[in-house]
């Protein structure tokens, strides 16, 4: 048994912020684990004043595995997608605003050592009184930082509730592209599953760390949020990076192709970050401003029946080719479709049913979106069969435009809706990062925040 530490004493990293490098010390400091030099992958960058800091292009140390906390947009949307996925949506209970601001500014405060690699609190898991819990609950305490994202969303209802009751003085902060979904055909969805006022999305290329990550932000948030749902998600089903092969989903098939990749700076900005111009039409959408919209759906396939299904017809329903994920009207898997070409009995070779075709652009107004999906499996029915599919994620720059009009005609005409059932859904405003060089961290690379700091979605009580 460890000694028990002075109560009085000064936690370990909350000594006044130092023009000094950052030396190194660990997340996991009281265990010896990796170094958190993890802040190094940005702060190195940036030099005196050692803001936690993101450049215009991803950042990450593959060293340490980190990716920075701040930046102009929050981590987790471009970055590219890691392996696994933990998402929680929250109710907040807090009574009134300035507990709501508290929660926030604790978020924050976690968040930002969490994914520079420390543990959640000054004394990890460990260490501190022996008579108060440990502020660190300790299951990632000797695993790498594994380029944990954690990335914040505000649903509708923090703005005012389904009765329209506005409880912490927001709804004149409603964007309007903060819809009430509308009912899709074919929607079964459990409200268990669905909705909340807060969300939180934790990936990284370890489970234990994401689960670690939304634990202890749960933690911090007693007394002012509870989970809601929550749902794991392994094998991402989309490349966000040029860089990153192309994964598959649980029907076998290539997923993300198309997507949008980071590297595409103009598609980006013209389909995921909200513009400057949504706040002349809609001023109060004005603090979202390069924020997003993150939609949220849990889709359930219907495994065993697909599997009993010709490839013939598999590849019809997508419209792409199994193995190398080509469109159906020829070359290789980057190949544009092309959706004119017929077969030899008049009919188009990428069926007027197919997904892809359905998704693609061309029927779509131009519209794209940032898909970050992961696949489930979360146990089985009482027929055995598997309660798995793909907890569809996509980052928007405005659903009414960018997500509601495909789901609709995916959900009407989609051959593939005979073997998929949605069953959970949320839609949340996705605030802007928090600057680069506004959080200051210590001499042991340890961010410092105090109430003057800022937090994630600090603009939507402010500005
Ligand atoms: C509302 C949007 C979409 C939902 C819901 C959706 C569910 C879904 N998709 C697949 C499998 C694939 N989707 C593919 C492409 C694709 N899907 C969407 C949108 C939604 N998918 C888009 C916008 C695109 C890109 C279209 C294009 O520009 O060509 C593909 C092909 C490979 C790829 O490009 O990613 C597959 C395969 C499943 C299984 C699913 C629900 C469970
Ligand atoms: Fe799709």
């Amino acid at each position: 048994m460890s000694a028990p530490t002075d109560p009085s004493s000064t936690p370990p990293d909350e000594a006044a912020p130092d023009p000094g490098p950052p030396a190194g010390v660990s997340r996991r400091a009281l265990f010896g684990g990796v170094a958190a030099a993890a802040v190094a992958g940005t702060a190195v960058g940036l030099g005196a004043g050692y803001g936690i800091g993101r450049a215009t292009a991803p950042t990450t140390s593959s060293a340490a595995g980190t990716f920075a906390f701040t930046g102009a947009h929050q981590a987790g949307i471009v970055t590219p997608a890691q392996d696994r996925l933990y998402l929680a949506a929250f109710d907040v209970t807090a009574k009134d605003r300035d507990d709501l601001v508290a929660l926030l500014q604790r978020w924050t405060t976690v968040a930002a050592r969490l994914t520079q690699g420390l543990s959640a609190g000054p004394y990890g898991p460990a260490s501190g009184p022996y008579d108060a819990p440990p502020d660190d609950t300790g299951e990632a305490a000797d695993l790498p930082p594994a380029g944990l994202t954690i990335t914040f969303g505000f649903g509708r209802t923090l703005f005012r509730t389904a009765a329209g009751v506005d409880r912490f003085g927001l709804a004149d902060r409603l964007p309007a592209g903060l819809i009430e979904l509308p009912h899709f055909p074919a929607d079964n969805l459990d409200p268990a599953r669905s909705d909340g006022d807060l969300v939180v999305q934790a990936c990284a290329d370890d489970p234990q760390v994401a689960v670690h990550a939304i634990r202890n932000l749960s933690r911090t948030a007693f007394g002012a949020a509870t989970i809601r749902w929550t749902q794991l998600g392994f094998g991402r089903t989309s490349s966000t990076s040029t860089a990153q092969r192309t994964p598959r989903n649980l029907f076998g098939f290539k997923d993300g192709t198309a997507n949008i990749k980071a590297e595409d700076a103009t598609a980006v900005d013209e389909h995921v970050w909200v513009p400057a111009s949504a706040a002349v039409d809609d001023p109060a959408s004005a603090w979202l401003v390069g924020g997003s919209y993150l939609v949220a759906r849990r889709i359930r396939m219907r495994i065993e029946t697909w599997d009993r299904t010709s490839l013939r017809e598999q590849e019809n329903l997508v419209g792409r080719t199994k193995a190398e994920g080509a469109p159906l009207s020829g070359g290789a898997e980057f190949t544009e479709p092309d959706f004119d070409v017929a077969g030899r009995g008049g009919a188009p070779l990428i069926p007027l049913d197919s997904h892809v075709r359905l998704a693609h652009p061309d029927q779509n107004a131009g519209v794209q979106m940032l898909r970050r999906g992961y696949n489930f499996t979360d146990g089985n029915d009482a027929l055995g069969r598997l309660d798995a599919g793909l907890f569809f994620l996509a980052f928007v720059q405005d659903p009414r435009t960018h997500y509601v009009p495909m789901q609709n005609t995916l959900s009407r005409d989609d051959g593939l809706m005979e073997y998929l059932e949605h069953t959970g859904s949320g839609l949340f405003a996705v605030p802007p990062g928090i600057p680069d060089g506004s959080l200051v961290v210590g001499r042991d690379g340890t961010p410092i925040t105090t109430d003057a700091s800022p937090f994630v979605g600090q603009k939507l009580f402010t500005a």
